[in-house]
């Protein structure tokens, strides 16, 4: 049975068990969940939902290989400098996360709302995507990598049809309706890392390992270490952020601007950071430890034009959008974060 108690939400991200929508035994009452928490704060924590933990652990040691080589092993497969081309190595300082307060906020940043974020990163995505070629290291270095990030790549690309299926059924469409708006399989894994830090350099209010900010595609599903410091805004009091902790074999799905818009805004895209909110003490003095986590990025197939899924309008709510193409959209976001 799906849960159907009273949900511990005052704000807080709600936890769904996918296991009745996998094993068919409650299909509509997950994905009424789904749908609900997805409406209400744009995140749900899901459990049981499927993909092996021996997988993500062995991602995140592959991560943790990566990022512990010396910078010129990193570099040998470098995100280029176009943002707009998103592949490859990104060191410490070479994505400006865009800040924003609010999702749907398409102001420029002032000056001082732009931050070199303190984190490094690699996205791969599906080989063959001529738009987005992979950048992989050389022959030699790190054997294995590549096939461990792809073979990750198609385990979440499974996950994220299953949450589209899911979707779909709370919208009351047909459970397949999202599916050829994904046929592309046009997503990236994005491997990444907040350095340990002195926590003098963490301890400015202001300062986050990555400033808030919304996602900029359709949905991202997101697996965390055990360090924590992810936030999201409550929406209904702007400014203020609720922790989303690790929570030990969920999978954290969030939706991005292009969901919320595709959505007439019936789903939110919530503004979301990673603070750092523990140190350790060290011989050289307190020390924020490292933190590791995988973002999966889905976006809907970028030259397809997209209109507002059908059951969030109606002569009482109309569309707010026109038709647009994810990619004329999701591009331009992108490219803003590097320059
Ligand atoms: O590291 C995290 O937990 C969140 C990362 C994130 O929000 C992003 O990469 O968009
Ligand atoms: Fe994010």
């Amino acid at each position: 049975m799906a849960h159907t108690s009273p949900k511990p939400f005052s704000g807080a991200v709600h936890t769904v068990d996918f296991g009745p929508f996998r094993d068919g035994s409650d299909r509509q009452a997950v994905a009424n969940e789904i749908l609900d928490s997805f409406k209400s704060i744009g995140f749900v924590y899901l459990v049981n939902h499927g993909i092996p933990q021996d997988k993500i652990d062995s991602m995140f040691q592959w991560s943790k290989k990566l990022f512990d080589q010396p910078m010129e092993v990193k570099q040998l497969a470098p995100h280029p400098q176009s943002g707009a081309h998103h592949r490859g190595y990104s060191a410490p300082g070479r994505e400006k996360i865009q800040k924003r307060t609010h999702a749907g906020d398409d102001s420029a940043p002032s000056g001082d709302e732009v931050q070199r974020d303190i984190k490094e990163s690699f996205e791969s995505g599906r080989e063959g995507y001529a738009d987005q070629p992979n950048i992989w290291y050389p022959e030699g270095v790190l054997p294995g990598f590549k096939d461990a990030c792809l073979d990750f790549y198609e385990v979440c690309d499974e996950m994220q049809r299953e949450i589209w299926k899911a979707l779909a059924l709370g919208f009351n469409l047909p459970q397949e309706y999202f599916l050829p708006f994904h046929s592309e399989s046009q997503n990236q894994l994005r491997l990444l890392h907040y350095p340990s830090v002195p926590a003098a350099v963490l301890e400015d209010k202001d300062a986050s390992r990555i400033p808030a900010h919304s996602d900029y595609g359709s949905i991202t599903l997101l697996l965390q270490d055990d360090i924590g410091g992810l936030e999201v805004e409550d929406s209904n009091h702007p400014g203020t952020y609720i922790p989303v902790p690790p929570v030990a074999g969920s999978l954290l799905v969030n939706a991005g601007d292009f969901l919320m818009r595709w959505s007439n805004d019936t789903i939110k895209s919530t503004v979301h950071r990673v603070r750092a909110p523990q140190y350790t003490e060290t011989p050289s003095g307190k020390m924020i430890p490292p933190r590791y986590s995988i973002p999966y990025f889905c976006g809907p197939d970028s030259h397809k034009v997209l209109d507002c899924i059908p059951g969030t309008w109606s002569e009482s709510r109309p569309k707010r959008y026109p038709p647009i193409s994810p990619g004329e959209y999701i591009i331009g976001r992108i490219s803003a974060n590097y320059n």
